[in-house]
């Protein structure tokens, strides 16, 4: 029963995935597996599916859920041992022994390996490899700079923030007082802190295991974000150590997961590791988080987290050149924001592209402009956005209102056709918006005759 559809980690329309204790789910080399439900027009299955990999060919896990019992039986010995072998190969402790050691070599005796992803001083048994010869103390502290980014969209896809993108990140870090960074899948914001900030102290968490190579076991956990799963068990103890010793405060956790993945099992992980912030520590304290995403996955992201809120910075990538501003990038910048729980108030951003809006009381884009109707600066994608009356709201300056379709949209559509690309993020049906979602409205008239039953009484005990 394998390969029969696109797998789950994407967000296709007809699987949803299932929230729940991952405890008893079975186990890939990837950690707990996650539970999903697919949804045709007969019925509904439950299904188990691996919570890293969104390409079937790198990890084929896949089990039904009501077959769950006879099948693990059979398999758990064969589960086991891929789980075994996956993390065999790798020996923290002596990758860093190694580090160290190439460290106290001249630069012109480090080679590293790229095949055997090694860091090496004789060449011997390695000829025929992808070698960098003449490794700088630099590039040892910026591993993101000589190793191949991961380019495989359905797995790790690895774009690279650019310096000076790192170094603003960076810089609102510092103007918050932050001490202590959480970097999960953010290898450029742990090297430049770890290189050039001596008084804040960084963490990386990323399921690439190239990293053992170039930072100690203090520095890196190799680490699966969508099931909060550390691959080693002393990573977690790691981790906790280093949640202890921040004391629950002046500490921040930032995320640039790929952006084809699943947002809800992303959100419960770092739950899960504020709470163990506040736990581990003995008070309340919320941890404050910045998550990098595309713009037009805002409502999705809020939908599951709507504590965050948008930030008008535009995020640029070394490797990505839709993702730059400029020439060679799209007209209005890069479409990638950052999203956070802080009071954009407190974040200014870099005053030769930012602006400070008076009303709004933030920094925003110099292209967006106030909306004295709407009260607010209104732009999201890099152009200025106009207010449309009958919309009552900022639409994007080409589009055009249709009154067929009583909307502003591209002028280029089909009336009345449902231009809205994709499907509901509500009940994921493919035919109209959350706005007219029909399992909303029906939730929403509860709502409404549930209020009115309740003020109904109230009224009564006011009379
Ligand atoms: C889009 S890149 C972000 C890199 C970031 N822009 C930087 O320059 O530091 C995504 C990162 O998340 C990591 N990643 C991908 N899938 C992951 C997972 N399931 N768990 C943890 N990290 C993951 C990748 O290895 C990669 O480092
Ligand atoms: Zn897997
Ligand atoms: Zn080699
Ligand atoms: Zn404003
Ligand atoms: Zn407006
Ligand atoms: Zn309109
Ligand atoms: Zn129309």
């Amino acid at each position: 029963m394998k390969g029969h559809f696109n797998s789950p980690l994407e967000n296709t329309q007809n699987i949803e995935v299932i929230i729940g204790d991952l405890k008893n789910n079975p186990k890939c080399p990837h950690g707990p597996t996650l539970l999903f439900s697919r949804r045709t027009k007969n019925e509904t299955r439950q299904f188990f599916a691996c919570a890293a990999c969104r390409d079937r060919k790198m990890c084929n896990f896949f089990l039904w859920a009501d077959e769950k019992e006879n099948i693990l039986k059979k398999k758990a010995a064969l589960w086991e041992n891929e789980c075994i072998k996956y993390t065999k190969g790798v020996n923290h402790r002596k990758l860093f022994l190694a580090l160290n050691k190439i460290k106290g070599l001249h630069p012109s005796k480090r080679i590293f390996c790229d095949t055997c992803c090694m860091l090496i001083s004789d060449e011997s048994g390695h000829t025929s490899h992808s070698l960098v010869k003449n490794v700088s103390d630099y590039q040892l502290e910026h591993p993101s700079e000589i190793l191949k980014p991961l380019d495989n969209p359905k797995k790790e896809a690895q774009y690279l923030f650019s310096k000076q993108s790192t170094k603003s990140i960076v810089q609102f870090f510092k103007d918050l007082k932050y001490k202590n960074v959480i970097c999960i899948g953010t290898p450029r914001i742990h090297e430049y802190i770890s290189s050039e900030c001596n008084d804040i102290t960084s963490i990386l968490l990323d399921i690439d295991s190239r990293f053992h190579t170039f930072f100690g076991p203090l520095q890196f956990c190799w680490f699966n974000s969508f099931n909060n799963y550390f691959f080693f068990k002393e990573g977690q103890q790691v981790f906790n150590d280093f949640l202890k010793s921040t004391n629950g405060e002046n500490t921040v956790l930032i995320t640039d997961p790929p952006f084809g993945g699943r947002i809800e099992p992303l959100v419960r992980t770092f739950k899960t590791i504020s709470k163990n912030y506040a736990n581990i520590n003995g008070n309340h304290n919320v941890l404050p988080v910045f998550w990098i995403f595309p713009y037009f996955m805002e409502a999705q992201l809020l939908n599951y987290m709507p504590e965050l809120h948008m930030l008008d910075y535009k995020v640029e990538y070394d490797n990505h050149l839709l993702f730059q501003n400029g020439p060679k990038g799209r007209k209005q910048g890069s479409p990638v924001r950052i999203f956070t729980t802080v009071d954009a108030k407190l974040i200014k951003l870099p005053s030769n592209l930012y602006k400070f809006c008076k009303f709004c009381c933030k920094w925003v884009s110099k292209e967006n402009k106030h909306c004295k109707i709407c009260k607010a600066c209104t732009s999201k994608n890099g152009e200025t956005y106009v207010h449309c009356l009958e919309c009552q709201r900022c639409v994007k300056p080409n589009w055009k209102h249709c009154n067929a379709c009583k909307r502003c949209t591209q002028p280029e559509h089909i009336c009345m056709n449902i231009s809205f690309n994709g499907s509901c993020f509500q009940c994921k049906e493919i035919g109209h918006r959350r706005n007219d979602c029909p399992q909303l409205m029906s939730q929403n008239h509860k709502k409404r005759k549930r209020n009115n039953a309740a003020s109904g009484t109230k009224k009564k005990k006011i009379a």
